[in-house]
């Protein structure tokens, strides 16, 4: 199976190189408009391959997409990150022509392949790529949910002072600093409800930490997070590639879902060899779905500065 990354940055390679020392794919391809940045990236994650113990051929273009040809993802890493201070929001300006061009490329050479945005902001990336190239539902997929849920398993397994991969638990919602929700009432450590070991104070500081996740990175770094997003990617692609059917909370087009109409937004979905093959549609609670339908306002103001983009 063959994987294009557009975007060899710090997300996108980090992406090639999970992909490759795990054999999710056969083959993967970094995409980058600067100048033999791809090639070099490809170059570096392949003579890892007798070291860590792969056998994906990874190679690299700049800009050339006939190199893409046949994927059956694609990825869009590519765009700006964000600095110390930003929100993901005010990268919109230059990151929505892009990941438009982006898209319509890699369909001129693989018109079969499922999508997955992960371009900031990532909902109305993932609305303007479902838009602009009329493709059906399931083959658009943007990735947050899986990156944020694996920050909110971090926050409580420092809580609880317990292993992280002991813990359950899912972020929906928009992928912002103000818009994600993390479901504690539904975040149990081994099936047992974390709200009969973590007073509600501690609660709210685990889903408060959690919402401000990639901005503390961000602060810290300089620049936004790549270990943990470049492995999320490569978990949804496994789950995509090898048909796992994975439950994994993604932006995706509802209609009527969560009572919401013509909008992508963070919903648990089952993904397999189709893309996205289900919406679960969880029962929330009043609280929750105040904050779903507020979360929901957020990103629909935000996709209507898309006009321009879409004309
Ligand atoms: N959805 C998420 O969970 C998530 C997580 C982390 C980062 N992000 C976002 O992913 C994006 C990339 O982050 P990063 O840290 O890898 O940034 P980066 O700057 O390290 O890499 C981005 C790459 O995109 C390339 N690029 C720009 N325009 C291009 C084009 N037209 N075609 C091909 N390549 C192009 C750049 O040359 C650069 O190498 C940012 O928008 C960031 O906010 C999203
Ligand atoms: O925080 C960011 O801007 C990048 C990404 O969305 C993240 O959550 O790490």
């Amino acid at each position: 199976m063959k994987v294009t990354i557009v975007g060899a940055g710090n997300v996108g390679a980090t992406c090639a190189d999970v992909i490759s020392y795990r054999g999710i794919a056969g083959e993967v391809v970094l995409l980058d408009i600067k100048e033999g940045f791809a090639e070099g990236k490809a170059m570096d994650i392949s003579q890892c391959a007798t070291t860590t113990g792969f056998n994906t051929k990874v190679s690299g273009s700049t800009n050339d997409y006939s190199k893409t040809a046949g994927s059956d993802v694609v990825v869009i890493t590519s765009g700006i990150p964000r600095k110390p201070g930003m929100t993901r929001e005010e990268l919109i300006g230059i990151n929505a022509g892009i990941v438009k061009s982006v898209a319509d490329n890699v369909l001129q050479h693989s018109p079969e392949a499922i999508i997955v945005v992960v371009s900031n902001p990532m909902d109305t990336m993932t609305y303007l790529t479902l838009k602009a190239t009329g493709l059906p539902k399931n083959r658009i997929i943007g990735m947050g949910g899986a990156l944020d849920s694996s920050r909110f398993k971090y926050y409580l397994s420092k809580a609880l002072n317990k292993p992280a991969n002991d813990i359950q638990g899912m972020v929906i919602g928009g992928h912002g600093d103000t818009t994600m929700i993390p479901l504690t009432r539904l975040a149990s450590y081994n099936g047992v409800p974390v709200s009969e070991f973590l007073s509600q104070e501690a609660l709210d500081k685990v889903a408060a930490d959690t919402m401000v996740g990639g901005a503390t990175l961000t602060g810290l770094l300089g620049t936004s997070a790549w270990y943990a997003p470049g492995a999320s990617v490569a978990y949804l692609v496994d789950s995509i590639l090898n048909d796992q059917k994975k439950m994994i909370p993604c932006s995706v087009l509802l209609e009527g879902e969560y009572g919401q109409q013509d909008i992508c937004l963070g919903v648990p979905c089952i993904i397999g060899k189709k893309g996205l093959e289900q919406i679960v549609d969880i029962h929330l609670n009043d609280n929750e779905k105040a904050l779903f339908a507020k979360s929901a306002d957020a990103v629909r103001n935000m996709n209507a500065d898309l006009k321009s983009v879409l004309v």
